[in-house]
């Protein structure tokens, strides 16, 4: 059975546990825990295949035993990087995240250039107070290889659950269905991501269990 694992990353509050549950679930239950990080885990039919679907949520505030960024681009095999329409600053952060992926992926591995990353505009119900154009996300998701999407987790359930299942199709296509053997030359880039992010690097110490 193939596994498949997904990070869904972006800054805080544009939606990426509602996108989730979204997508596992059929529901959008507006308010959701976000002090602690979880893989979600699914067992699913794709293309006539069993896959086991892991889906990573970060935890935007610190929290013990928390993937670093550089750890949560080696853990993945693919990405979802979301934004918030209505929110610029998560538009840069967005770019900067997709950057990042990129550059490790060409730096480090020299092998993963065209890894999966999808490039999703949140809160398209919020277009009314929209901060980021639709062409503005088309254009960065070209520049960086990326498919693009604008949807609302609220309003729009088959759109979200068409694009977490082109990820899932694609990733495993990708042939992702694999152990990922961690590159020597991981530590710089962690150096990178940290004067980026401003975050510490912790080592992983255990996973939380889901919370659907
Ligand atoms: N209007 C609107 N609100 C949304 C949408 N998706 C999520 N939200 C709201 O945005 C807020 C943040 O959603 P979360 O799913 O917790 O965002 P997150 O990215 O997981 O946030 P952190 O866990 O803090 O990083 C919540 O109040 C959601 O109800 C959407 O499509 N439209």
């Amino acid at each position: 059975m193939n596994d498949i694992k997904l990070a869904v990353l972006g800054s805080e509050g544009v939606g990426k546990s509602a996108l989730i549950v979204r997508f596992l679930t059929r529901r959008f239950i507006g308010e959701y825990a976000s002090s602690s990080e979880c893989i979600y885990r699914k067992r699913m039919s794709f293309d006539g295949k069993q896959m086991n679907l892991e889906l990573y949520d970060p935890c935007s505030q610190p929290c013990e035993g928390q993937f670093s960024l550089n750890e949560q681009m080696h853990w993945a095999e693919g990405f979802v990087v979301v934004y918030d329409i209505s929110d610029r600053s998560s538009f840069i952060t967005a770019q900067a995240i997709v950057h990042l992926i990129r550059e490790l992926h060409l730096g480090v591995t020299k092998r993963d250039a065209d890894s999966v990353v999808f490039l999703v505009g949140n809160k398209q119900d919020l277009c009314h107070v929209r901060e980021v154009s639709r062409e503005e996300g088309q254009r960065l998701a070209a520049e960086f290889k990326c498919q693009f999407y604008e949807l609302s987790a609220a309003e729009h359930y088959q759109e979200v659950a068409l694009m977490f299942s082109k990820v899932v199709r694609n990733t495993s296509l990708n042939g992702k269905a694999k152990d990922r053997r961690r590159p020597s030359g991981s530590k710089s880039m962690a150096k990178l991501i940290n004067n980026v992010f401003g975050k510490r690097r912790k080592s992983v110490t255990r996973e939380k269990r889901g919370k659907v």
